[in-house]
């Protein structure tokens, strides 16, 4: 599991787990036109979330990550073994001081027919402040952010526009 090998024991992981909800949501995009050739279907943002797994059918990929270098969309089609797109949220990135960066996505739509996908997306509980634990900091890896709590945070990005600011996360709680 991604957290054990960051050396996190069993005690902090259960306690991370349980203070965690999961919601789940279907989300459904027209196919664009004939004429045309491909739409933007959501625009590009980083999850504030935890971790989110997305399941897309077969009929329209869709999903696009944006590379490290804030240059190319690569499309993040579901490998045949597993059917399944796994994408880190901003909470994950604070939570292990910056090891795991939140990707930029977006979905095109792409062909003519609807495309349909489901999504369950981990969300910190609001009583918990989320901080990364001492060990994953260290020299090399100093501190990245405060401690924050997730509801405000997220009032945050939905005033000053940050959920299409893949920064907002810095702006916010950055040391
Ligand atoms: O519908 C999808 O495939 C992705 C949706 C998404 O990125 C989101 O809801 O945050
Ligand atoms: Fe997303």
């Amino acid at each position: 599991m991604i957290m054990e090998s960051f050396g996190l024991d069993d005690k902090y992981i259960h306690e991370h787990l349980n203070s965690t909800k999961y919601l789940m949501r279907m989300m459904k995009y027209k196919g664009v036109e004939d004429t045309k050739e491909e739409e933007s279907g959501m625009e590009a943002h980083t999850d504030r979330n935890m971790l989110t797994i997305i399941c897309q059918n077969s009929v329209a990929d869709g999903i696009e990550v944006k590379t490290k270098d804030d240059k190319h969309w690569i499309k993040a089609n579901a490998s045949q073994d597993s059917s399944f797109i796994v994408l880190a949220g901003s909470m994950l990135h604070l939570l292990l001081n910056g090891r795991v960066l939140s990707s930029v996505h977006r979905v095109m739509r792409l062909g003519t027919n609807t495309r349909y996908s489901a999504g369950l997306f981990s969300v910190p509980k609001t009583e918990e402040l989320i901080y990364a634990p001492e060990k994953v900091v260290d020299v090399e890896h100093p501190r990245l952010f405060k401690p924050i709590d997730f509801e405000a945070y997220f009032q945050f990005t939905t005033e000053e526009s940050g959920r299409r600011d893949s920064k907002a996360l810095r702006t916010y709680c950055g040391l």
